[in-house]
């Protein structure tokens, strides 16, 4: 099926490619260009449907009334960190930041607090809009953040993030080990069970 992806977001959209590997699933922007959607809501919910309906809303204008629209909102808490940054993370560091600012601002706030290593989790809010109806679901992982950045692979704090059972960060890792539990896979594997009584 062709599903398109709610996303700007180059580290997502080629996680989803990879989940959904016998589907067409293409980035919004392949067919409708630059839109940028202010993600003013308070939870990873609201911004997953604000992203996933504006594409949604954005395919009928030109005729699309058939496509499945899907969004990811996601983000990085570290309770230790009042929470922090939760729905901010892409722009922890300022409106635009990029994924170097922000483990930077996280390292500088880690090392505020004297936190070499502390809890956090990563949330995905998946929203998909079919027929226009909405749907969400909701993936976690569980891990530490730790004060430095180790291994190349995944993306934004991907780095930082060592997750329960392991002692590499996932940058270390790499994606093929991050698929297996990450927040993204969990939630899309029960947005695909919506999918699949939907359609
Ligand atoms: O290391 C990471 N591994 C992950 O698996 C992950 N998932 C989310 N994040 C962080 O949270 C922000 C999402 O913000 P976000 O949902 O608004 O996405 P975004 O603005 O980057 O793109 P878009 O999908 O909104 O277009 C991202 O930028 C990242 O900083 C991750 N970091
Ligand atoms: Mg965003």
């Amino acid at each position: 099926m062709k599903i398109v992806l709610a996303s700007a977001n180059k580290g997502k959209i080629t996680e989803f490619q990879k989940l959904m590997p016998n589907d067409e699933v293409i980035a919004f922007s392949e067919i409708l260009g630059k839109i940028e959607i202010v993600e003013d809501k308070d939870s990873f919910k609201g911004n997953a449907i604000k992203k996933a309906q504006t594409i949604y809303e954005e395919l009928i204008k030109i005729g699309q009334n058939d496509v499945i629209v899907i969004s990811d909102d996601s983000g990085i808490t570290v309770p230790a960190l009042n929470n922090e940054p939760g729905i901010y993370s892409a722009r922890y560091a300022g409106e635009g930041s990029s994924d170097k600012q922000n483990n930077a601002k996280l390292i500088e706030n880690l090392n505020k607090q004297n936190l070499e290593k502390t809890a956090a989790f990563y949330t995905a809010c998946i929203a998909i809009v079919y027929k226009g109806e909405v749907y969400t679901v909701h993936g976690w992982m569980h891990g530490n953040v730790i004060n430095k950045e180790l291994g190349e692979g995944g993306f934004g704090y991907d780095p930082m993030f060592i997750a329960n059972g392991f002692d590499k960060t996932l940058g270390e890792l790499g994606y093929e080990a991050k698929k297996e539990f990450s927040h993204r896979t969990k939630a899309l594997n029960l947005a695909k069970k919506v999918l699949d009584v939907i359609l």
